[in-house]
């Protein structure tokens, strides 16, 4: 690539992060701020504008080691940022051009730290537990000497620092690797299969010369390169595969979900996990789907429809008694941190504390619709025990007729007595939390 070009879209850039910096700490739906600024751009083309939203999700996962310097040094933040940008199409050759005189970026967030701190900051990183092994001085004296027109004083590049410190008494594991690697890594792509063929999804799949990974303890999932465009596949449109992370699918698979059986969905959104329910239950059971947003049940009435499921309906009066309740909670989303970085920045101890008042209102409304002997299903996407064990404890406190079940199988996820979590760096997916308890008969 031309370096002008990469300069001009480096100014580009650094003019949209001007744009958003005041934004960072204060707006939930920074996301929906990031889509309108891009879509304002009507010079630039699609490509362009990967690589702007690649290199603005960078920017806000590593905001700690790059804020400094976007005051002190703006081209050399810009630097930085693409640098440890993903390894996409979109990326590569703007990467290339403005970091041309640096290694590769090395996979784990230690040895980003040990690099950079050598490069920008000229001292090793300050936190011990993650410091890079004996053998790594050698390859930094090697190939990344420290630059003297590049360091930028009082900079601290530390790994731990791309979680909110309070955060630790929350999810104390966060904060090890390979966890908060991979809350700091992009997330990969995954579907689900919802057909019984699989060859008609698979074939254009591989016509698109798409690889894929598959779930061994879940066949239906399946991880696709990142920049495969599953949306504009003939397969999702008619249904035959959704966008789903492989974690959110691993939550209904904890649980005893035979075929049959009237369920709720009691929080439904667009209805990831309600399709996944509905083909569970299979056409001899049925899934009613509610949600405070009627908006978003739209999405899910489109989807259903879609995927040709006719035992899922959407109501706003949910019936006076269920074999079964999935209460997928609203969280601080902190399981899905890599997806949505700047939640990292918004999400404050009180925002969970509210969250966990929520979450225990939502069970305790939908607890007298279990039937006798029928299940609650409790799941969130957050790591802090305050939204998950904590929630659950409460509520089985007051509720003694409920009793928690122990996971059919925790896929990998950790059982704490009351419920399963499955952490990021376990297989990298989103983070997770589910508990399912069932009513005495
Ligand atoms: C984690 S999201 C659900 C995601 C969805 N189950 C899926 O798999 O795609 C939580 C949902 O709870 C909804 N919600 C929030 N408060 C609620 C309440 N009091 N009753 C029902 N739904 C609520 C939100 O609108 C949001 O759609």
């Amino acid at each position: 690539m031309n370096p002008s070009i990469a300069a001009n879209q480096q100014r580009l850039f650094l003019a949209f992060v001007a744009e958003l910096r005041p934004h960072v700490r204060r707006d939930s739906a920074l996301p929906r701020r990031i889509k309108e600024l891009l879509a304002r751009q009507r010079a630039i083309g699609s490509r362009d504008r990967k690589l702007y939203r690649e290199l603005i999700y960078t920017w806000l996962r590593f905001l700690p080691w790059t804020d400094p310097l976007l005051d002190q040094d703006p081209a050399l933040a810009g630097k930085v940022i693409a640098w440890l940008a993903p390894e996409l199409k979109a990326t590569s050759h703007y990467r290339a051009a403005l970091c041309a005189d640096w290694p590769v970026a090395p996979a784990s967030l230690a040895e980003k730290a040990a690099m950079l701190t050598a490069r920008v900051a000229g001292a090793q990183p300050a936190d011990a537990p993650f410091a890079v092994p004996r053998a790594e001085p050698t390859r930094l004296e090697a190939g990344f000497q420290p630059d003297p027109s590049s360091q930028v004083s009082g900079l601290r590049i530390q790994v731990s620092d791309l979680l909110p410190a309070w955060f630790a008494e929350h999810c104390p594991a966060a904060f090890q690797p390979p966890h908060l690697d991979a809350i700091n890594s992009r997330a990969n792509v995954w579907v689900r299969l919802q057909c019984n063929d699989r060859n008609i999804v698979l074939d254009e799949f591989r016509a698109k010369q798409w690889t894929w990974e598959t779930a061994a303890d879940f066949p239906d999932a399946l991880c696709l390169p990142p920049n495969a465009e599953v949306a504009n596949t003939d397969a999702y449109r008619r249904g035959f595969v959704e966008i789903q992370d492989l974690g959110s699918q691993l939550v209904l698979a904890t649980a005893p979900i035979p075929p049959g059986g009237r369920w709720l969905d009691a929080c439904a959104g667009a209805g990831g996990k309600t399709l996944q329910l509905a083909r569970l239950l299979s056409d001899v059971g049925h899934v009613d789907a509610t949600d405070i947003r009627p908006e978003i049940l739209e999405e899910l009435r489109d989807r259903a429809q879609r995927a040709r499921l006719t035992n899922v309906r959407i109501t706003n009066i949910p019936e006076a008694a269920y074999d079964g309740i999935l209460v997928d909670a609203p969280c601080s989303g902190s399981g899905t941190w890599r997806r949505q970085p700047h939640l990292k920045w918004y999400v404050k101890p009180e925002t969970i504390s509210s969250f966990a008042k929520t979450q225990l209102a939502i069970l305790t409304a939908h607890a007298p619709r279990v039937k006798p002997g029928g299940v609650l299903i409790y799941a969130t996407c957050s790591l802090s025990h305050h939204e998950n064990h904590d929630v659950v404890a409460a509520f089985l406190q007051a509720h003694p007729q409920f009793k928690a079940v122990p996971a059919a199988d925790t896929h990998g996820g950790t059982f704490d007595g009351l419920g399963t979590t499955l952490l990021p760096g376990t297989r990298n997916t989103d983070g997770f939390y589910v508990a399912t308890l069932r009513a005495s008969a």
